[in-house]
């Protein structure tokens, strides 16, 4: 499974898909992302890490547009979406997975999907009385299902289902907007070793046309998925480069060993062991 690391011919000349230039967001007194500066490429496999705290969840609020910065802008295809609104980003093809699956238990799993593509489909006006039209809508949700392998499980009642299936599903609904940005908020956490395993080739066989920005506490998940990763550290990158650089950048290792500098609360994801597995397995890779 190689996710796609080289840029289109013309993307020299074309903007990238996500500029992030000196973003910032302050908390009172506390600075959660602090002068956050990104670039991804249409397509791009880019993880993002850090020690709890360090201002992972709020740079995808800040993307998404359920949280604005203080400082700094945000750019979608070369036009600035600083001060777009959350549900125009979505239709411009910015979705995301959120760290607790947002599913709607009291309404079947198709219609968890088809719910949240409503918005997104061309057919979408006078659905609700042209039945025609509601099958189109129940037709790409099924295929968004099948992706996510719950095709199956269609007319049961979310509230049925396991915890990894609910994170499925809250993936299908990410999808059900066809994004060309897919912001996953630890898409893994809570996971069997199984569901990581179906996770991965789930998220592996995404089409080229759908950049993700993956933020992980499973290190072998960014080993295996992202060409390229941001350390954050009390809000600030510590370093952008190649996955494997990254993973074995020694401020990345001290970062990590050292809460004081880094975490503010907690130190429950340090990657030590993981860290060091999921860097040798990449490097025996390429
Ligand atoms: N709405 C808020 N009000 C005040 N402080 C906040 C708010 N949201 C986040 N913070 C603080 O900002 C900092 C960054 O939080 P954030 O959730 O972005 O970190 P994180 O890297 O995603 O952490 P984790 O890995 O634990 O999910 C933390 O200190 C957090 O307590």
């Amino acid at each position: 499974m190689t996710p796609p690391s080289t840029p289109a011919p013309n993307a020299a000349s074309a903007p990238p898909l996500l500029d992030l230039t000196r973003l910032t967001r302050r908390y009172g007194s506390l600075t959660a992302v602090d002068d956050v500066g990104l670039r991804l490429p249409p397509g791009a496999r880019h993880a993002v890490i850090g020690p709890n705290g360090a201002g992972k969840t709020t740079l995808l609020n800040l993307i998404a547009g359920t949280d604005r910065p203080d400082h700094g802008t945000i750019a979608l295809d070369g036009a600035d979406i600083t001060r777009t609104a959350t549900a125009r980003r979505s239709r411009l093809g910015i979705a995301r997975s959120f760290q607790q699956p947002s599913v709607i238990s009291e309404l079947s799993v198709l219609d968890n999907v088809v719910l949240a593509g409503w918005p997104h489909h061309p057919k979408r006006r006078g659905a609700w009385r042209r039945p025609s039209r509601h099958r189109l809508h129940a037709e790409s949700a099924r295929g968004h299902l099948e992706t996510v392998g719950l095709a199956g499980l269609a007319h049961r009642p979310a509230s049925t289902l396991s915890h990894g299936q609910r994170r499925m599903l809250d993936l299908a609904a990410a999808l059900a907007g066809n994004p060309r940005l897919l912001l996953l908020d630890e898409p893994a956490a809570g996971l069997t070793d199984g569901d990581i395993g179906r996770l991965l080739g789930i998220l592996g066989g995404l089409p080229d046309s759908v950049a993700i920005i993956l933020v992980e506490h499973h290190v072998e998940v960014v080993a295996e998925l992202a060409t390229e990763v941001t350390v954050l550290a009390a809000g600030r990158v510590l370093v952008t480069a190649p996955t494997r650089e990254a993973l074995a950048h020694p401020d990345v290792r001290d970062a990590y060993h050292d809460p004081g500098t880094t975490a503010r609360s907690g130190s429950s994801d340090r990657p030590t062991p993981e860290a060091t597995e999921a860097t040798e397995a990449t490097e025996a890779r390429g």
